[in-house]
């Protein structure tokens, strides 16, 4: 079955080592993914080499029915893969509607260098809904530098969304986080419009569990098993990998 997102026999090898040995994955549109297994598993590796950072020796990564083997971060973006990474990537100095419309201008400028301003109008319209959507509206005008860790996690999922996304790549969004800030997370990733599909690496295996609808276990850069959230939960093999090998 062909997927929004088509991964197959991709391998990694550092030296001797396999960070990824022949792993296959598949994302469908509007998909809620979680990719999960011990640490080493391979599991930032897999995203590193979807969203166009690390090149795999083997194997071949098609979205949208193309093989986007060739392109960089950048070019990806631009077809529809957005990546969240650990440390919140946010422009400090500028507010946080600034940052939104920044991350805008592509969007609504495609391939220009100059910025008329009628297009900068088109990118702030995009910027108040979606600080909305993030619950960001009461900080909108706070320099990124000065809100908390969540808000700025917040904030590169909205900048993220303005890019208008069909797969977000979420790099482990609850590291650092809070326990209030952790459900405010989960209950705006519950809540992101089905027109977005999530690639989601986390250790939590509550928020796993929360917030995906299918799950794929690596272990030593092979997949383990993959199902549903209950189907993982008790499936011995996955118990056995996370007794064996995680933190
Ligand atoms: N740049 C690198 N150079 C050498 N080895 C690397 C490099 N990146 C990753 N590795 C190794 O590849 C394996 C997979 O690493 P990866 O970070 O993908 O695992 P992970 O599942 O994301 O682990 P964690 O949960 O601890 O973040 C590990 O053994 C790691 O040490």
């Amino acid at each position: 079955m062909t997927g929004l997102l088509d991964a197959q026999e991709v391998s990694v090898r550092y030296g001797s080592l396999a960070a990824l040995d022949g792993v296959d994955l598949c994302v469908h549109d509007g998909q809620r993914h979680a990719l999960i297994g011990p640490n080493g598993a391979g599991k930032s590796t897999l995203l590193d080499v979807l969203g166009g950072s690390t090149r795999p020796q083997r194997g071949t990564v098609r979205f949208a029915g193309r093989d986007i083997g060739r392109l960089g971060p950048a070019a990806r973006a631009r077809r529809g893969i957005n990546r969240i990474h650990q440390r919140p990537a946010v422009f400090a100095t500028l507010t946080a509607a600034e940052n939104v419309v920044v991350a805008a201008l592509p969007r609504v400028i495609p391939r220009r260098r100059w910025w008329p301003a009628g297009r900068r109008r088109a990118a702030q319209q995009l910027a108040g809904p979606l600080l909305e959507q993030m619950g960001l509206t009461a900080v909108a005008a706070v320099p990124a530098g000065h809100l908390a860790h969540g808000q700025r996690r917040q904030l590169e999922i909205a900048m993220a969304l303005a890019g208008r996304p069909r797969l977000l790549l979420l790099d482990e969004p609850a590291a650092g986080l809070s326990a209030v800030e952790v459900g405010r997370l989960v209950e705006l990733l519950q809540a992101l419009p089905r027109a977005v599909a999530v690639l989601l690496v986390e250790h939590r295996l509550d928020l796993v569990y929360a917030l995906s609808d299918t799950v794929t276990v690596l272990r030593d850069g092979r997949t383990l098993a993959a199902g549903t959230p209950d189907e993982i939960r008790t499936s011995p093999l996955v118990r056995q990998a996370y007794a064996d090998g995680v933190a």
